[in-house]
């Protein structure tokens, strides 16, 4: 599949039809795992009219029908009586031709977390992964392809800024859901805006967790691993603002410090392994420049924060680093407000409830945030008064399908997962049905 030029019908893909884009490589531990060259105008407007042309057909199709090949959500209006007996009722109706366009930390997730419920709404959906990962959408669509999904419904178009950008503006595309950084939301915003599209955001964060004297000590150590390592810290949701009550801090690094040094870095395929490698040279730079300028401001290295090469000659290639512990961080050091997207856990101490919640709010980002205590009106009254779309209680990255997951303020705006999502892919019809005669003015 990889390499093909032309288009594998019938969940479109494009992997190299524009002789005159530069190919970009994709990479596995320095060695190239596939090339692709992005789609232009031409390819985004043909999988466009695909998706819609099968949309046409998918949106006629009744919940129990599509439930056969995807899991349907329960799909449903509200009955309204009014006077005299009439009544109006709502329904709710899938928009169209969504776009999905997704980051690179998790492409399989993203690609499921976008298509399936709106597939499941009714509507047809173009995604755009990450050039970084281009493969596993593809994947997903072979999947789809033998669950019975009508050819064209879901279709995958690869590149980067460029082609993301024809998706957005495309007249056809009803929707924009966009997983990324900051700056690019904000461009997806633009773009939509001017089409009155609607979009779903899910973008970065700076979420802090917060540690009481009171918690299950153990547990707090095992939630902040939780919050900072998984997927080497690539994880836009990642509570890397460890607040912890001065009173324990000294038991709280000796034990996260020690669990830090063991976790085993290396071949991700191996079961053993609990963190591989960054996913470029760029964003391990990236990662190590943010600690070399922590250690500027004033943070103390407790472990890691360097490159690696492990021992297997097979990973030679790779960009691994040792995942970091800092101490003697400030609210106002660059580790502390900056999102590093890297394996690196800054603490920080507090004395007050009051003072910690007003620091941890303190920041633009609000997509996640947790609190490690035993005092369950304190957890309640915490989770109450921080500002973010998610609020773990003494555990940290729980995010099954069912439970909603999305931002509040620049992490962006709609919800991921749960019922809720079916808002988000969907529009509301109200009906109105006279019984009587019309009671006319003129
Ligand atoms: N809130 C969430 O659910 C998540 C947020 N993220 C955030 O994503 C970021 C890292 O991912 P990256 O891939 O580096 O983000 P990015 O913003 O550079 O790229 C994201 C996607 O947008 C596309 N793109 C770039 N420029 C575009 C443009 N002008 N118009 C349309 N599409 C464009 C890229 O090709 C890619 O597919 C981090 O900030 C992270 O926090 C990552 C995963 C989950
Ligand atoms: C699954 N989870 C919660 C660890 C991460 C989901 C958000 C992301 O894609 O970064």
């Amino acid at each position: 599949m990889i390499g093909c030029t032309t288009w594998l019908h019938p969940y479109v893909f494009y992997l190299g039809a524009q002789p005159a884009c530069k190919p970009a490589n994709l990479v596995c531990v320095g060695r190239i795992l596939c090339q692709m060259v992005p789609c232009g105008a031409e390819e985004v407007d043909e999988a466009i009219k695909s998706a819609h042309a099968a949309y046409l057909q998918w949106r006629k199709m009744a919940g129990m029908e599509r439930a056969r090949v995807i899991c349907v959500l329960f799909i449903k209006g509200q009955h309204i009586q009014l006077p005299g007996g009439s009544f109006a009722y709502t329904r709710r109706e899938p928009l169209g031709v969504c776009v999905g366009i997704g980051a690179w930390n998790y492409p399989f997730q993203i690609a499921s977390w976008k298509s399936a419920p709106a597939l499941a709404c009714g509507n047809a959906m173009v995604f755009k992964p990450s050039p970084m990962t281009p493969v596993t959408a593809v994947i997903l669509a072979e999947i789809y392809k033998e669950a019975g999904v009508p050819d064209g419904l879901f279709c995958v178009v690869q590149g980067g800024a460029d082609t993301g950008t024809l998706l957005c503006q495309h007249p056809k595309v009803a929707k924009v859901s966009f997983t990324g950084s900051v700056p690019t939301g904000k461009k997806v915003m633009e773009m939509s805006a001017k089409g009155v599209k609607q979009v779903t955001l899910e973008l970065g964060g700076k979420s802090p967790l917060l540690i009481f004297k009171d918690c299950e000590l153990e547990n707090a150590v095992k939630g902040a691993l939780m919050a900072n390592f998984l997927t080497q810290g690539e994880v836009c949701c990642n509570g890397t603002r460890v607040y912890v009550q001065r009173e324990i801090m000294p038991q709280f690094l000796e034990k996260v410090v020690k669990r830090t040094k063991a976790i085993p870095v290396g071949d991700p395929l191996l079961d053993g392994t609990r963190m591989g490698a960054l996913i470029s040279k760029p964003h391990l730079e990236k990662v190590l420049g943010f600690v070399s300028q922590a250690k500027k401001e004033g943070a103390k290295v407790l472990c890691g924060g360097e490159p690696i090469v492990p021992s297997d000659p097979n990973l030679k290639g790779g960009y691994f680093m040792a995942p970091c512990v800092l101490d003697n961080c400030r609210d106002d050091m660059t580790c502390v407000k900056e999102e590093i997207f890297g394996p690196v856990m800054s603490v920080l101490p507090f004395d007050t409830e009051e003072e910690v919640i007003g620091r941890a709010n303190n920041t633009t980002f609000g997509l996640a945030s947790g609190v490690f205590t035993r005092d369950i009106s304190r957890a309640h009254r915490v989770a109450e008064n921080l500002e973010a779309g998610t609020c773990f209680i003494n555990n940290y990255n729980i995010s099954p399908v069912e439970v909603p997951f999305g931002g509040y303020k620049m992490s962006g705006f709609g919800r991921e997962n749960g019922q809720v999502t079916i808002e988000y892919y969907s529009q509301l019809k109200t009906v109105v049905v006279e019984m009587g005669d019309v009671d006319s003015l003129f």
